[in-house]
């Protein structure tokens, strides 16, 4: 079978980076071509090795349209906006559109579902790694369980990070006011400064560190009488989200248009 075409977006970035090995290395998906945005310092260079692996005879380009020509799938860790944008023009080419990039806002969000309504194929999550999928599934289960614990979730990341809180910790928060059926939005606590007052009953508490080069780490506390849960996970490094978006591309190639998660791809839905 003819391997998938593949333009990695973003391609002069930490993910792009990780985005290009991951595609070089997958079975079944070929580098087609990488783009990054006009006077980014990677235009220009051979995509390989601006990765650390081999030349793979793709120039990083600011050329977009030219980037989409006969491509099949586009693998896109970039910014709210960029993305909202790269979604509305591949559902007009009925492309797979693998999107990492965190930090959107809810109409963010409500364009990326329209074009999926429109003819793209999406695979959205806030973090494409295996670990993180069986974690959410755990933190549902643990806050439904501890129906009276309280939660908070912790997260830190690297000093270059720019959305907060992690687009991985409101996914998390999404798990846990799942297992309680109730809704985030209208349990969140996102900013804690002050004289707060005491904890809301029932509230999801977030905090965020920012600091050195951690990947990510994320920990989710539930927090009762005398006795604390802990659930946590630790990206050591960034090609856990990359294969985690190689696989999901493969995946969406042989799906209908539509948005679908990581639990979509791993066929966990019960
Ligand atoms: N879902 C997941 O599993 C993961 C998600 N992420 C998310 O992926 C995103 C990227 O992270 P990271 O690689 O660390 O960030 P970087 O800043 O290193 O890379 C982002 C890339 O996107 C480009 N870019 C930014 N804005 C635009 C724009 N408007 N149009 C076109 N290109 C643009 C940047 O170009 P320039 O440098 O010129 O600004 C850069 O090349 C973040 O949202 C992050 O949270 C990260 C890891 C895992
Ligand atoms: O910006 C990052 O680096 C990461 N972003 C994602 C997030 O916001 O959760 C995933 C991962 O934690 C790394």
């Amino acid at each position: 079978m003819a391997e998938l075409k593949v333009v990695v977006a973003g391609a002069g970035g930490r993910m792009g980076a990780a985005n290009i090995r991951a595609v070089a290395a997958q079975a079944g998906l070929s580098l087609h071509a990488a783009v990054d945005r006009v006077g980014a310092d990677a235009i220009g260079q051979d995509a390989g090795l601006f990765a650390g692996i081999a030349a793979q005879g793709v120039t990083i380009t600011d050329d977009l349209d030219v980037a989409l020509v006969g491509a099949d799938i586009i693998i896109d860790f970039t910014a709210p906006q960029a993305s909202v944008a790269l979604a509305a023009r591949v559902a007009d080419l009925g492309l797979v559109h693998i999107i990492g990039t965190t930090g959107c806002s809810e109409a963010d969000d409500a364009a990326i579902a329209q074009s999926a309504k429109d003819g793209a194929r999406i695979v959205k999550s806030g973090n494409f790694s295996m670990g993180m999928v069986v974690l959410t599934n755990l933190v549902e289960k643990a806050a439904a369980a501890l129906a009276d614990y309280d939660i908070d979730i912790l997260e830190m990341h690297h000093n270059r990070k720019v959305d907060a809180p992690s687009g991985t910790a409101l996914m998390l928060g999404e798990a846990a006011a799942k297992g309680r059926d109730i809704s985030l939005k209208a349990h969140a606590v996102r900013v804690r400064d002050g004289h707060t007052g005491p904890r809301e009953t029932g509230t999801i508490g977030f905090a965020t560190l920012r600091g050195g080069t951690v990947v990510g780490d994320h920990s989710v506390i539930l927090a009762g009488p005398g006795e604390r849960i802990e659930l946590g996970h630790r990206a050591e490094d960034r090609s856990i989200f990359a294969n985690g978006a190689a696989r999901a591309a493969l995946w969406a190639a042989d799906q209908q248009p539509g948005l679908y998660s990581m639990v979509d791809v791993l066929g966990l839905n019960d």
